[in-house]
């Protein structure tokens, strides 16, 4: 069927290149049954009505419909139309609501401007060329546990690895060690730095909004570009986790909770940037703390396995944040998983008791605020800075994380700060789960590398970072 079309349609684009002369074409909703053209004779093609020709060029795909807009006029404006390239668009590699978030939110670059406000509305033809243009991305969120990397044209991160176990903390800015990390990486996903840009998640480190704290961002951030500059990469773009996770959920202001492998971020976000001024939190547990603990637990009910990897393993398989927790240790809650070459495990109350550290973090022997606590600490400080024309930005709260894929979590959260705070200030409070799981900055860093805009907006080539470095050296000031 398509070839036949295509067959057609190919005669009538031979034909039809050779006139020149056309009127102005009629707008695609005027008539179903106007002809194409009044100037121009396509024969029987002009008596068909235009949603057909509207059904041929969906079959047709969008190559086909973006040469027949270089026929003429009349079938410009026709091919053009709004409807057909959305439709394209929905049946992409990428879910449609992904594009118009990133093409209305994400399209300026960092600060962001929400693109259908301020300007008349974007043809979506040009929007889905512009995409298709974008070159690939490599894509590398170097958690402090586990590294995500892949290419941003495929639907997942195409390898992982523990960084923490591989390369140590990559927090510290440390050239030599960073450059091991990246080239590492790089030669995993056996591709050449120099051959397409590279997008990278900054750690949520330094979180204070001190003077030191600020030197100490940029220098991490500068460092990354240098080794990635010295690698021969040809674009750069380096972006906070956070803000990644964030642009996962489909957002751009909230506040991100990231349960990473060592400590839990609390990181309010407006439009985009780490509101440092206003507060981040960090608290002391992490998905390590939970295992540790999980595996103590274990060890009281003399329950053998081999590796923390195990626990780690029947953690994911079988704990759940018990959404009242008195309640639940009342109940019955055994369960069994199967861990490969080990055999089957039975947990029974450990199962929420372990993930209760996050909330209780004083049964695991820590003193800490737990994690409903530290966001509600979060939330006031946001309430008190009064800024943002929205008021209730910071009632967003979204989780990222592998841990925070823990069942029951997203409620429980919700449920402690409603408790916490009374209404108004609970009304609207909104916990959202990890739409990408354990792959959410991973994932937000795809959502930007696929943006039309994205090499002149996002990222900064070599040449650029020479002369931001040479004008403030021995840091960047701004970026
Ligand atoms: N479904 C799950 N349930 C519970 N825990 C999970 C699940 N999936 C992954 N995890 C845990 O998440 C942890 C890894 O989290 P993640 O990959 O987000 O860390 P990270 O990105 O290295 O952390 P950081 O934010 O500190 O850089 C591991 O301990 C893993 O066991």
């Amino acid at each position: 069927m398509a070839a036949l079309l295509k067959k057609v349609f190919g005669a009538v684009l031979t034909r039809s290149s050779s006139s020149s002369t056309l009127s102005s074409p009629r707008t695609a909703s005027d008539s179903d049954d106007a002809a194409i053209d009044d100037g121009a004779s396509m024969g029987a093609f002009d008596r068909i009505p235009t949603d057909v020709i509207m059904q041929i060029l969906r079959l047709l795909g969008p190559k086909e419909a973006a040469r027949a807009c270089v026929v003429c006029r009349a079938w410009r404006f026709l091919a053009a139309d709004n409807r057909l390239w959305i439709f394209f668009l929905q049946s992409g590699r990428e879910p449609y609501d992904t594009v118009v978030f990133s093409e209305t939110h994400l399209r300026s670059g960092f600060p962001l401007k929400m693109y259908f406000d301020h300007t008349p509305q974007l043809s979506f033809m040009q929007i889905y060329v512009q995409r298709e243009k974008v070159p690939g991305s490599i894509i590398i969120d170097g958690g402090s546990g586990y590294c995500k990397y892949g290419w941003s044209k495929y639907a997942s991160p195409s390898g992982r690895c523990a960084t923490f176990l591989e390369f140590g903390s990559i927090e510290s800015p440390m050239y030599p060690r960073l450059r091991h990390f990246f080239s590492t990486i790089c030669s995993r996903m056996q591709v050449k730095p120099a051959s397409q840009p590279i997008i990278v998640s900054i750690p949520i480190c330094h979180s204070d909004d001190t003077e030191s704290a600020r030197a100490s961002r940029r220098q991490l951030r500068e460092t990354i570009c240098s080794v990635l500059f010295d690698m021969n990469a040809p674009a750069v773009c380096a972006i906070d986790q956070a803000v990644l996770a964030l642009y996962a959920a489909r957002r751009t202001s909230g506040i991100v909770v990231n349960i990473g492998f060592h400590v839990t971020s609390v990181v309010p976000i407006l439009r985009g940037k780490v509101m440092h001024d206003v507060g981040v939190e960090i608290v002391g547990q992490g998905a390590r703390k939970v295992t540790g603990f999980l595996k103590e637990l274990m060890q009281q009910r003399n329950i053998n396995f081999e590796s923390l990897y195990t626990v780690r393993t029947i953690k994911e398989k079988l704990c759940y944040v018990a959404a009242d927790y008195d309640a639940e240790l009342r109940k019955q809650a055994q369960a069994s998983c199967e861990v490969a070459g080990e055999g089957c495990f039975t947990l029974s109350n450990e199962r929420f008791k372990a993930p209760e550290i996050l909330f209780q973090p004083q049964l695991g022997g820590m003193r800490a605020m737990g994690l409903h606590q530290a966001v509600a600490l979060c939330m006031d400080h946001c309430a008190e800075a009064e800024v943002g024309s929205d008021d209730g930005w910071f009632k967003t709260i979204v989780l990222a994380g592998g841990t925070s894929c823990l069942p029951g979590l997203p409620e429980r959260l919700e449920k402690e700060l409603h408790k916490i705070f009374p209404p108004p200030m609970s009304d609207g409070i909104k916990v959202i789960p990890p739409t990408y799981g354990v792959d959410s900055a991973w994932f937000g860093a795809k959502i930007v590398s696929n943006v039309s805009t994205f090499l002149e907006a996002w990222c900064i080539t070599k040449k650029q970072f020479r002369q931001k470095f040479r004008r403030t050296a021995p840091l960047i000031n701004s970026w």
